[in-house]
């Protein structure tokens, strides 16, 4: 283990256990460890929740390191927009994960936040630790890029892990459906096209990320206002474009019944940067 990976792995988790907490220790090796994949569109949570069980498992006697990359913050920290915060490893290109916890003297578990960004070899690593170590793995991250083409590694997760857990607390699309998806809004225009990773948020930034339901980031509309932006997609008029207004005859509301030459229709098919919807919409 290098010096400069230990001065970045300070942010080991643990605190006594008092008589007043509600939770109760847990002695290390008690079960079977796992791993668990936690994911959602942008804004939804994990970070918090990522920091709330680390604050749990750490006041319940556990020791445990969190790890991150690429927070927003710029920093190597996990930060939730909630507010709060904590100091944590940035898993660097290369960073050998199972190097890292075992030049620990011990560690329970692994809070793994922004895991997307991870490498699929990192990804493989965690495995390791929960089969070979007992460490408890705890990742959290989006499942699907800008695209809605998942990330190497949250597909990794997806094939690895023990349980994934899809969270919502209710941040929705637009149309009131739930929010599933990340656009990346350049200029106003929804990106087809271009790195995967672009670090950003949710904000009025001119490189920005919004949230909608499955229906709007395929069409393209990013609010009520704007048409759709692919040819044969719904827009406005159409009864079948808000929650229980499904209009049986229309191709698109049916899995299976999307009409072959519409390039929104196929997924995978991200033909570019599409022209402000005005051209397209029907
Ligand atoms: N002032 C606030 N009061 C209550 N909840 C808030 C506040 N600000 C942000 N949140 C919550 O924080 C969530 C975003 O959490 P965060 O951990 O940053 O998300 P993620 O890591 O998934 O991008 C929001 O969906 C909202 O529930
Ligand atoms: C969709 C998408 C997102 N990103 C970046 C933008 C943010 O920096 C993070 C996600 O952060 P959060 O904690 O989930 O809010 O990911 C990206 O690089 N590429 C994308 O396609």
């Amino acid at each position: 283990m290098s010096h400069e990976v230990m001065e970045q792995a300070k942010p080991l988790s643990w605190r006594p256990v008092t008589q007043s907490s509600a939770l109760s220790p847990v002695p290390s090796g008690a079960r079977d460890a796992v791993l668990k994949f936690y994911f959602g569109p942008m804004d939804c949570g994990k970070s918090t929740l990522a920091l709330q069980m680390n604050y749990n498992h750490a006041r319940q006697g556990r020791r445990g390191l969190v790890l991150t990359k690429h927070d927003r913050s710029g920093g190597p920290q996990v930060t939730s927009r909630i507010g709060l915060g904590q100091d944590a490893v940035e898993v660097e290109d290369g960073l050998d994960l199972v190097r890292l916890v075992t030049s620990y003297d011990h560690v329970d578990y692994l809070i793994c936040d922004e895991a997307c960004f991870y490498s699929v070899e990192q990804i493989e690593q965690l495995a390791d630790l929960v089969d070979e170590h007992g460490v408890d793995v705890y990742a959290f991250g989006l499942a699907s890029d800008f695209r809605s083409v998942m990330f190497p590694a949250a597909q990794r997760l997806f094939e690895l892990a023990d349980e994934v857990c899809r969270l919502q607390v209710e941040v929705l699309c637009w149309c009131g459906r739930p929010g599933q998806l990340n656009a990346r809004v350049v200029g106003g225009v929804m990106a087809r096209t271009g790195e995967q990773v672009v670090i950003g948020d949710t904000d009025d930034s001119p490189v920005r990320y919004q949230v909608l339901c499955r229906r709007h980031h395929r069409s393209g509309r990013l609010d009520e206002g704007s048409p759709a932006d692919r040819p044969g997609q719904l827009d406005e008029g159409s009864p079948a474009d808000r929650p229980g207004q499904l209009d049986e005859g229309s191709p698109a509301d049916r899995p299976g019944q999307l009409d072959e030459g519409s390039p929104a229709d196929q997924p995978g098919r991200h033909d570019g940067v599409l022209a402000p919807a005005a051209q397209t919409a029907q």
